[in-house]
């Protein structure tokens, strides 16, 4: 994922993601054909890579053909729980060939995402640990590296929300309203969020419908970041037209977190 937090306004932002998302088109295409611009659930490229690092530079390759560089940061869903086993982490799970040699521990996942923040414009990273694993995810957040959001860690659920805010496990929600069933709920985590100085991203869900709600969801929170897929298929583009849309309305009154997208 990238963040445009260079732009001065949400229609600025739009347009440096959706000529990152055509440079990183023509950047894949350069190195794996057309087939590995084959779209994912998300709306996201699915080129068959063999590592992270592969992945990452294609991404690094795409901004850095827009020009504009340090205006755009990147940031990286890893959604650890799915190839952890029982306490190591498997980086090799999705490779038929596996030599069962790449298992990490947890100690070595943060001594990775140290060297990753080093290497590219890293600015958040959402559950780099197992839903379960506390103590590393609350030792890596603590180093203060980067925003470390939970999904899969807190499902937007107020008790674990609570016990990640008292241990300091994290410092961002992810926050999806459809987990929570109601708006009233959704105010209530939201606000314990900000209260906690979190970050707060309102996330999309695979299996989205048209619907915008989550983008005047955002804006209605001041939640400051939104995740709702690349800038292609319908049901992502939606929530984009519908943020689009509140920005023209409000006119000179938008407020749009730029910088400050971790404050807001
Ligand atoms: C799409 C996401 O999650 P889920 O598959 O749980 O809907 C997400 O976290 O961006």
């Amino acid at each position: 994922m990238i963040l445009p937090i260079g732009a001065k306004k949400f229609e600025e932002s739009m347009q440096m993601g959706s000529e990152t998302y055509h440079h990183l088109k023509v950047v894949i295409t350069e190195k794996y054909g057309a087939h590995g611009c084959n779209v994912g659930e998300d709306g996201g490229f699915a080129p068959n890579i063999s590592s992270f690092r592969e992945g990452l530079d294609l991404v690094k390759e795409a901004i850095s053909r827009t020009g504009y560089n340090e205006r755009i940061k990147i940031a990286i869903d890893v959604s650890a729980t799915d190839f952890c086993i029982g306490t190591k982490y498997d980086l090799d799970y999705r490779s038929p060939h596996k030599s069962g040699q790449n298992f990490k521990s947890g100690e070595d996942m943060i001594a990775m995402y140290k060297e990753l923040c080093a290497e590219y414009p890293i600015t958040s990273i959402e559950d780099p640990f197992d839903k379960e694993d506390w103590e590393h995810v609350k030792y890596f957040s603590g180093l203060g590296i980067c925003q470390v959001v939970g999904d899969d860690l807190l499902m937007s659920n107020p008790k674990r929300i609570e016990k990640a805010i008292r241990e300091s496990a994290c410092n961002a929600l992810l926050f999806k309203v459809n987990q929570i069933g109601t708006v009233t709920e959704a105010i209530e985590v939201v606000k314990m969020a900000k209260d906690a100085h979190w970050g707060v991203v309102i996330g999309q869900r695979s299996g989205e419908t048209e619907d915008s709600f989550i983008a005047d969801l955002s804006v209605g929170l001041a939640a400051g970041q939104i995740k709702a897929g690349a800038p292609c298929r319908g049901e992502r583009l939606a929530k984009y037209n519908q943020l689009l849309r509140i920005e023209e309305e409000i006119g000179d009154q938008a407020v749009y977190a730029g910088e400050d997208w971790r404050q807001s």
